[in-house]
């Protein structure tokens, strides 16, 4: 069968333009593929249809180089006008300088030109094993379509050198070290690696536009209506009382020295009062240590603190954040005592992360005054502000929790006054899939390595949500006696759609109480990484046993895709339940709140964003098949389930204007 000679272009759904060299065996570049590549290329560049451009050979060679044959006619008849012009018009006007992205998909071999054109592509995919080179010196010429320049500006210029000097061929395994290829994949995926690299490279990737969204998200945050549209001005904070002087009390105290404002910490004993302090000034010393921080700036900082046991520095206090424990009594307290010491314009705050706010203020007269400022651990450091505000806080307290909070370099998010708020809330049901995935078999730490694989910088039996005080079962990181400590107060308000776990009481039982005490599900040693712990595998089974939900006692088997799916889709379902119950005043408010206080993946958009990627409609069938399996805790909520079958992404404002 007489063999296909020429060059073919194929424009894919997804905007790609693949353009293929046929001239076996070796795909050479004869005259005619030479002019059949600056036809193609002229063409790609100017339909409006394609976003970018793949180059590849066909039957698995990219190409031998030039046609050899052409040099043998020049020699036999003089006539250099065989020579075809390439250089210029096809390798740099045409390839290099190319409006859209060029990625050369490279098989088998790419050698002489064939390499030349495949270094005049943006970016180069490779099947292993394939040979490249510049082989011209062996019949006497250099390489001409301008390897001499691209070699070695790749490879570096002592290998490139060598490989044009000596005609020595690498291959692609050699050239992805090199730099020269980057990446390297089977034959299989080469194309649809190319075209992936191709459209990442036009900026049409997800990430980018996750990035962007992100982006515009963090900045839209401070556009809070009935807030900063109504002609308010925010009023100076220039001096602050914290109350409590524990892991956040401390941290925030340092957040606001940071930001040269004058902080009174107040403890009940002089015994806590200096823990706190001295909390303060590690947190000072280590930000110093890290270069974050000049010495001089620390002992400024630190001169604005003044420690207290009662509250006669409240008196002209603009504002009080409260920052005991998670004890509502206590809360109710405190704030019935600042009420009476404070300033009537004081702004009073707290820093809890569970506590409804109308509670925590229900024996003051001073609601419009009443705000949370929930702060996430380290709260010096995570930048996070949840200003939670309830149906009776005034927008100019608002306006000055947001204020204060760009101040000390936070992002200020204005949410709603529910359990948990917007993060806490949405993430709660994170560690409960973890935990009810570890109860059906699955290894826990393949949970935690396959989360990690997904984005997330630790996984959830390593993890902790920032705010040290968010979801029921924690991580190693915060302490496992926290976790249960707000566990009812969770059960109370989510209990049809929670998951109860035993395996953190075993783990307290058996002595391990996280990072704190050196022992969790992972082993903690100073200056190492964290190590799987598999002695914890004992109480697992015991967890396993009590829980009994293995389907026939056996462990189930779910792939890492579903995984993923059975611990973030029900977070997707509770962050819809946010958007529906107003918590939040916009979808991309929670992108930003999920990326800042969980360190979800930026580079997928904060959580909503990334949902909208895989479908409402794919999360929502894969929940309610999840939920028949499994029960409620994956039972889809009515947004979720409304938009998916109105075609509607989650990210889609309501009709109705949200409550806050
Ligand atoms: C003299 C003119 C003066 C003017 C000079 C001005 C300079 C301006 C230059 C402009 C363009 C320069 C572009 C570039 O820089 C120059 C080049 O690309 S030169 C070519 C470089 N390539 C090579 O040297 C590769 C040579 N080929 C091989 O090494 C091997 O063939 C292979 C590719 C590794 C494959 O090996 P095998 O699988 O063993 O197969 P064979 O070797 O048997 O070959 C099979 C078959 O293919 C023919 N063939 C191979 N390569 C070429 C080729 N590049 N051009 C034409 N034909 C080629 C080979 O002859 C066999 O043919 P068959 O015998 O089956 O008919």
């Amino acid at each position: 069968m007489a063999k296909k000679i020429g060059v073919t272009m194929e424009v894919g759904n997804d905007g790609v333009a693949v353009i293929t060299i046929s001239n076996p065996p070796v795909n050479s570049l004869a005259s005619q593929i030479i002019s059949g590549l600056k036809e193609k290329f002229q063409d790609a560049n100017q339909r409006s249809d394609v976003k970018a451009i793949v180059l590849t050979g066909n039957g698995g060679r990219f190409s031998g180089g030039f046609d050899i044959n052409v040099f043998q006619q020049v020699h036999k008849t003089g006539d250099i006008s065989l020579m075809p012009e390439v250089s210029v018009d096809l390798v740099c006007n045409l390839m290099e300088d190319s409006r859209k992205p060029l990625v050369a998909a490279v098989e088998g071999l790419a050698l002489g030109g064939g390499l030349e054109l495949a270094m005049a592509c943006h970016a180069r995919v490779a099947a292993p094993k394939a040979q490249l080179g510049l082989p011209e010196l062996t019949l006497g010429i250099i390489p001409g379509f301008g390897g001499t320049q691209r070699l070695p500006r790749l490879v570096g210029l002592e290998k490139g050198a060598n490989m044009i000097l000596l005609s020595k061929s690498i291959s692609s395994e050699e050239g992805r070290k090199l730099g020269l290829i980057d990446e390297l994949v089977p034959p299989g995926d080469l194309l649809t690696t190319s075209r992936k690299w191709a459209l990442d490279i036009a900026l049409l990737s997800d990430t980018a536009k996750a990035l962007v969204h992100v982006f515009f998200a963090q900045r839209a945050t401070s556009k809070v209506p009935k807030v900063t549209d109504v002609g308010l001005k925010p009023r100076p904070m220039k001096k602050v009382a914290v109350i409590g002087g524990g892991l956040m009390g401390s941290g925030i105290a340092t957040a606001l020295l940071l930001s040269n404002i004058r902080v009174v910490l107040k403890e009940i004993n002089s015994e806590y009062l200096l823990k706190g302090i001295k909390s303060v000034e590690a947190n000072l010393k280590g930000l110093v240590s890290r270069g974050k921080l000049t010495q001089d700036k620390a002992s400024k900082a630190f001169s604005l603190l003044k420690g207290v046991l009662d509250y006669s520095e409240f008196k002209d206090v603009d504002m009080v954040i409260e920052a005991v424990i998670e004890n509502i009594q206590l809360k109710q307290k405190i704030f019935k005592e600042i009420e009476e010491v404070c300033p009537p314009n004081c702004i009073l705050a707290s820093n809890t992360s569970t506590i409804d706010l109308n509670v925590i203020g229900e024996k003051t007269n001073s609601k419009d005054r009443i705000v949370g400022a929930h702060f996430f651990s380290p709260a010096h450091l995570m930048t996070l502000l949840e200003i939670v505000r309830t149906e009776n806080t005034s927008a100019q307290v608002i306006l000055d929790l947001m204020a204060l909070g760009k101040a000390i370099k936070k992002v200020p998010v204005v949410v709603g006054n529910c359990i948990g708020f917007a993060v806490n809330r949405t993430f709660f049901p994170y560690s409960q899939a973890a935990h009810m995935l570890v109860n059906l078999g699955v290894d826990l730490f393949r949970v935690d390595s396959v989360i990690t694989s997904f984005g997330l910088p630790l996984g959830p039996f390593q993890y902790i949500s920032p705010s040290c005080l968010v979801v029921l079962m924690l991580g190693d990181l915060a302490g496992h006696g926290i976790g249960i400590a707000v566990k009812d107060i969770y059960a109370k308000a989510y209990g049809d759609r929670m998951f109860s776990s035993p395996l953190t009481e075993l783990l307290l039982k058996s002595g391990r109480n996280g990072k704190i005490n050196g022992r969790g599900y992972y082993i903690y040693e100073k200056g190492s990484k964290p190590k799987p712990d598999s002695s914890v595998l004992s109480v697992v089974e015991e967890s396993r046993k009590l829980t009994n939900i293995m389907p026939g006692g056996k462990p189930i088997s779910v792939s890492d895709k579903e995984i993923v799916e059975m611990i973030l889709f029900p977070v997707v379902n509770e962050a819809c339940r946010v958007l529906d119950e107003g918590v939040v005043i916009r979808a991309s408010d929670l992108d930003v709140a999920s990326v800042l206080g969980m360190s979800f993946p930026s580079y997928r958009g904060g959580l909503l964003f990334w949902a909208d990627t895989v479908g409402p409609k794919y999360i929502y069938e894969r929940l309610k098949r999840l939920s028949e399996t499994y029960g409620g805790f994956f039972k889809p909520s009515r947004y979720l389930e409304e938009r998916a079958t109105k075609g509607m992404l989650l990210s889609e404002p309501k009709s109705s204007r949200s409550r806050l």
